[in-house]
């Protein structure tokens, strides 16, 4: 085959090792059964082009997902309606130069993704090759949506939990890529890319742009910067810029789209940006000002806060001061113990008892976050700040009228090579432009590099010697051990150069 994918032909059906080599010192820990399946080579096969041609229905609109940058996917029943799969065809000829090294999306997808595979991931099944030796990509099928149409376009926006759980099992994803050995980035992770099983479970998918390697590899080194507008690491402008910690930024975005629900870039707001737009409000403990108006504040106010201050810290400018996905992890599990156990029957009743919790919850204050400073915010459920520039009253705010059919809205497309960014001039129209009645995302973009982070103002938050102690006055053990966590974060937010 064509990709350089390093396969063993076993009758017939291609085998591959696991990109998590026995020596990949990230799995000493695991036990026995964990690596044994880790390690257990999977099948790759290859279908031929007839038979997926015959699984789609002849590639018809009946079978279409979807289109993405580079093809479209379509519903495929294979053997006998055993297997159900997404076939990914690519329509068209892309310059391999403008992605990796001699490498189409396709090949490179699949060269990636026979190397890895976990549940949090949309793995690889296959392959095919169409009559001019373009790759179809088989893989498996996500039957319900993507995460971009659960935030932006689903009639009953999700609640914290299910956002809370969300993100874990996208921090998971990542983290298992750059764990392994070599570790691989994704360069292109947003909420399209996160699609949801049949259990509503996460995968992150799409590797088309994903780059397998150490920053020193010649391939790595060379392969010109790529990935979506809103999304992309303002500091990776040239190949050597490239890091885990560049899919660490673009995993802060995804996690202030996640809070907020609204677009990587949207134009009813101001700044379009959402990390401009929430960096104030994050600076100015006005964490209420970021949730997403259709489901309000968090019953627990340290969820929100965690959250907003994890996201801040992922989008700060200078990518070594960004956490390691690991940290991601540990710090969104607290947050989920935190929310799962707001979630549990016992608030529910209590709420059904005292006449609703969160019709409480407007009027509800924030406790200090530390001792000396006594900030206390309320919650302002819809805030002016967080209200649309085209100011519909945040009561009228359905759940469509932050999605896609809003003219103003432009969903992020994948782009090959920063090469093709033009700096706006900043008095220009710099986003969306129409073409056939349809807005598109021109790649014209506004990448300041000042203004998109280090967005905490920390020293408001830290209490005499560097200690803050966010939760309640009288913290139990298992508070204490959380805030620890978070005075980490607060202190190495207040180190930062802001
Ligand atoms: N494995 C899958 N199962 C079900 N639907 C899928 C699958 N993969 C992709 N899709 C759907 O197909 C559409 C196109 O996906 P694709 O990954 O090609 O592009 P994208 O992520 O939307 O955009 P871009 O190419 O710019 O990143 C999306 O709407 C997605 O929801």
């Amino acid at each position: 085959m064509g990709a350089r994918c390093e396969f063993q032909r076993i009758n017939g059906i291609f085998c591959c090792e696991s990109a998590i080599a026995t020596c990949d010192p990230h799995n000493w820990d695991l036990t026995k059964k964990q690596r044994r399946t880790r390690n257990k080579p999977f099948k790759i096969r290859e279908f031929s082009y007839p038979d997926l041609e015959t699984a789609t229905n002849g590639f018809s609109a009946d079978c279409f997902l979807g289109k993405g940058s580079h093809g479209s996917v379509y519903k495929a029943i294979l053997d006998d309606g055993r297997l159900v799969a997404a076939v990914k065809k690519t329509t068209t000829i892309s310059n391999p130069s403008d992605y990796n090294i001699n490498n189409s999306p396709a090949e490179n997808e699949i060269e990636i993704l026979s190397r890895i595979r976990n549940p949090r991931l949309v793995n690889l099944l296959g392959f095919g090759v169409d009559s001019n030796e373009r790759k179809l990509i088989v893989v498996e099928f996500m039957p319900n949506g993507s995460l971009y149409d659960l935030l932006h376009t689903a009639t009953r926006p999700p609640g914290w939990s299910r956002r809370v759980r969300l993100a874990l099992q996208i921090a998971k994803a990542v983290q298992h890529l750059h764990s392994s050995n070599p570790p691989v980035i994704h360069r292109d992770i947003k909420s399209s890319n996160v699609l949801l099983d049949d259990n509503w479970n996460a995968r992150l998918g799409d590797f088309g742009l994903a780059l397998r390697g150490h920053v020193e590899d010649v391939r790595v080194s060379c392969t010109p910067p790529a990935g979506t507008l809103g999304y992309l690491d303002p500091g990776y402008l040239a190949p050597a810029d490239l890091s885990t910690k560049s899919d660490v930024f673009s995993f802060g975005i995804l996690l202030l789209e996640i809070v907020s629900g609204r677009n990587a870039i949207d134009m009813n707001y101001s700044p379009p940006s959402v990390v401009d737009w929430a960096a104030p409000l994050i600076r100015g403990c006005d964490f209420a000002g970021i949730c997403d108006p259709r489901i309000g504040p968090p019953n627990d106010q340290a969820v929100i806060r965690q959250l907003a201050v994890l996201a801040a810290r992922c989008v700060r400018s200078t990518a070594k001061k960004r956490p390691a996905m690991s940290d991601v992890v540990d710090c969104l599990r607290v947050v989920s113990k935190r929310v799962g156990a707001w979630a549990s029957p016992i608030w529910h009743n209590l709420g059904t008892r005292v006449g609703g919790v969160r019709k409480s919850l407007p009027s509800m204050k924030y406790e200090p976050l530390d001792y000396s400073t006594e900030i206390i915010k309320t919650f302002r459920v819809g805030s002016r700040r967080n209200r649309k520039v085209s100011s519909v009253p945040a009561s009228e705010l359905g759940s469509e009228a932050i999605g896609t059919n809003n003219d103003r809205v432009a969903r992020s497309k994948s782009i090959g090579s920063v090469s093709e960014i033009k700096m706006a001039p900043s008095d220009s129209n710099p986003l969306v432009k129409r073409r056939g009645g349809l807005s598109v995302m021109m790649p014209i973009v506004r990448l300041s590099k000042s203004r998109s982070m280090g967005v905490l103002q920390s020293t408001r938050l830290v209490h005499n010697n560097g200690i803050v102690l966010p939760l309640a006055k009288n913290p139990n053990a298992r508070e204490l051990e959380e805030s620890k966590l978070l005075i980490n974060l607060m202190k190495e937010a207040q180190k930062e150069d802001l």
